[in-house]
């Protein structure tokens, strides 16, 4: 695990910590299973990507590599945009020490729209899925990264267990091959090194023919505009996700839909 990746994760565990010290867990349960049902985000991918792109447009209003991104910030707008635009789900960040982002913003933009919602934040403890849940989220990150095979398999069980879609983040070949060993048949590819920052593409490369028939395969981070996303689609690539290019536009419906269709 890269040292930035074990200090979002420290911060996390006390987080987490914290909450349930304040949260009794047959209230969440409560709470979660009052939320609307889950929509399906991996048949919403898998619809889109049939016949285009397929597009996670992330609801991002910060980073730790490029700090503020979006100082007029309104998830409620950026996901009726990003839904007008033709996005296929949505992500939202809720980690609030390195993206500036909040529960409420999840909260928000899902209410906007009727787009599949991934919960985007570091999953520690399954607990985490079941607060996920009553936010209304259908979909959880499970970076495989941050996690051993037990822990992946314990968030994942209770992803399940609320009828919800995991979405599992590799880096390289060992994880995915970790990540294979899960039920899960989404995985994402992270472009971005989390050690400097930096970005390549190789990574999808190397790894998008490596995935199964019948996974649901995502590039993540760094994709700034429709020939990126061409590129990796003549390469195999049919799913994307996308946060920061789409959040500097003024226009986010426009860049949206320039993204996916040109
Ligand atoms: O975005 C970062 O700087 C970052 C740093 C450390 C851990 C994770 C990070 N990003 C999380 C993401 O997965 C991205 O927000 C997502 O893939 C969208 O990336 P981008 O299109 O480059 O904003």
């Amino acid at each position: 695990m890269t040292d930035m990746l074990a200090e979002i994760c420290a911060t996390k565990r006390l987080e987490v910590d914290r909450r349930k010290a304040h949260t009794p867990f047959a209230d969440l349960e409560a709470r979660a299973r009052a939320a609307t049902p889950p929509r399906g985000f991996r048949a919403a991918l898998d619809a889109k990507a049939a016949t285009g792109h397929a597009l996670i447009a992330e609801v991002k209003k910060a980073s730790p590599s490029k700090g503020l991104i979006r100082e007029h910030f309104d998830p409620h707008a950026h996901a009726l945009a990003y839904q007008s635009g033709g996005a296929a789900c949505l992500s939202v960040l809720t980690d609030e020490p390195y993206f500036m982002g909040h529960d409420d913003y999840l909260v928000a933009a899902r209410a906007a729209v009727s787009l599949p919602c991934l919960r985007k934040d570091f999953l520690v403890d399954p607990w985490q899925v079941t607060e996920a849940r009553a936010l209304g989220a259908d979909c959880i990150l499970i970076i495989a990264a941050a996690l051993d095979d037990a822990q992946m398999a314990d968030i994942e069980a209770e992803a399940i267990r609320w009828g919800m879609d995991a979405l599992v983040e590799v880096h390289d070949a060992d994880e995915l091959e970790r990540a294979l060993k899960l039920r899960s048949r989404l995985i994402g590819v992270n472009n971005r090194d989390l050690r400097d920052f930096s970005i390549s593409f190789e990574r999808t490369y190397e790894l998008v023919d490596r995935a199964p028939a019948g996974c649901t395969f995502v590039a993540e981070s760094g994709l700034r505009d429709k020939a990126d996303l061409d590129a990796m689609a003549a390469r195999g690539v049919r799913c994307f996700l996308v946060g920061e290019a789409l959040m500097r536009q003024d226009d986010v419906e426009a860049a949206t839909r320039a993204l996916i269709v040109g």
